[in-house]
């Protein structure tokens, strides 16, 4: 029972430190996009672009083979980081044009 719960513990600090390692990851990736939406900017592309979302999109499916997750949910997951990525990017060009008014 004593080693249950030590076990049980000790798994709750490897989950602590990838929520931690997770959390930084969706930083640097947010931040990148906000780069990106600089570059969008001078080269005159949309936000959205479907096509790098769809390689994205295989690689994913193929990753998910890999290490045996269910496609479904880590697609959920992916979606909800793409669209907060494009909700910074608009932000971004937003506030550049804001600026310039
Ligand atoms: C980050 C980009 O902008 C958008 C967001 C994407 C993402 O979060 O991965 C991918 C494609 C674009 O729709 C990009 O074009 O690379």
């Amino acid at each position: 029972m004593k080693n249950l719960k030590e076990r049980l513990r000790n798994i709750r600090k490897e989950i602590d430190e990838i929520d931690e390692k997770l959390v930084y990851l969706i930083s640097k990736r947010t931040e990148y996009a906000r780069e990106i939406a600089h570059l969008k900017m001078e080269l005159n592309y949309p936000i959205n672009d479907e096509k790098r979302e769809m390689e994205i999109k295989e690689r994913i499916y193929k990753l998910c083979k890999k290490y045996n997750l269910d496609f479904e949910i880590v697609w959920n997951v992916m979606g909800i980081l793409m669209e907060y990525s494009k909700i910074v990017q608009r932000e971004e060009i937003n506030s550049k044009n804001s600026k310039k008014l």
